[in-house]
């Protein structure tokens, strides 16, 4: 049986303020597309404002944590540049031209949510890649004090990554887990 938190023991007054960044891998797509948007609607439905969520992506889920980290580290240059144009006015949406519509707000992140699907292979590099990958999101959060969601799928076949990514009957989208619990991590750092 699938497990999943048990619901969150508040509610959270200050969802509409928080700025949550994805970072998601490009490999094994149908997933990681079911992932982020389980996520983004999770985080929609908790009151975060969607022009506060900023979404990039990475090659593979071994560039994970430098893609975090980058992420952290540029929203809090933004947050204390002067003005956005010291950074070039580009959005952090991955490759989207940042016309003001779409541009989403500047400013330091309350947590992040690092999505990627491993499936094993006939070789090692799954079990470099997954170790690598969690212990350096990990390191991440507990440098900059900034929660990082682990949204990294680490599945032994492609029907394990699909039924945690919502596809399929019965099937259960963790995203949807992880945007909960970025809200509620990011209101503990920022209340
Ligand atoms: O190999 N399988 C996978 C994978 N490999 C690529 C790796 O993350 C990295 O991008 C390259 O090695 C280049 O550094 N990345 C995934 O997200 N899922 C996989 O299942």
């Amino acid at each position: 049986l699938e497990k999943r938190p048990a619901a969150a023991p508040t509610s959270f007054p200050l969802a509409s303020t928080l700025r949550i960044g994805i970072v998601h891998a490009r490999w094994n797509t149908e997933c990681i597309d079911a992932l982020v948007k389980g996520s983004v609607d999770s985080l929609l439905k908790s009151g975060v404002k969607k022009e506060n969520i900023h979404i990039e992506s990475v090659p593979g889920s071994w560039e994970l944590p430098h893609g975090t980290s980058r992420m952290i580290a540029a929203s809090q240059i933004q947050a204390s540049s002067a003005a956005t144009d010291l950074m070039g006015a580009t959005s952090l949406l991955d490759g989207e031209d940042s016309k003001p519509e779409s541009q989403t707000s500047s400013g330091p992140l309350d947590a992040i949510i690092s999505i990627g699907v491993l499936i094993k292979g006939s070789t090692m590099h799954f079990e470099y890649i997954s170790e690598a990958c969690v212990h350096g999101l990990m390191r991440i959060g507990l440098d900059t004090n900034v929660p990082v969601i682990l949204g990294v799928l680490t599945a032994l076949t492609e029907e394990q990554a699909k039924q945690r990514s919502g596809i399929g009957a019965n099937a259960h989208n963790h995203g949807e887990d992880w945007g909960a619990a970025a809200v509620e991590m990011a209101s503990k750092t920022k209340g």
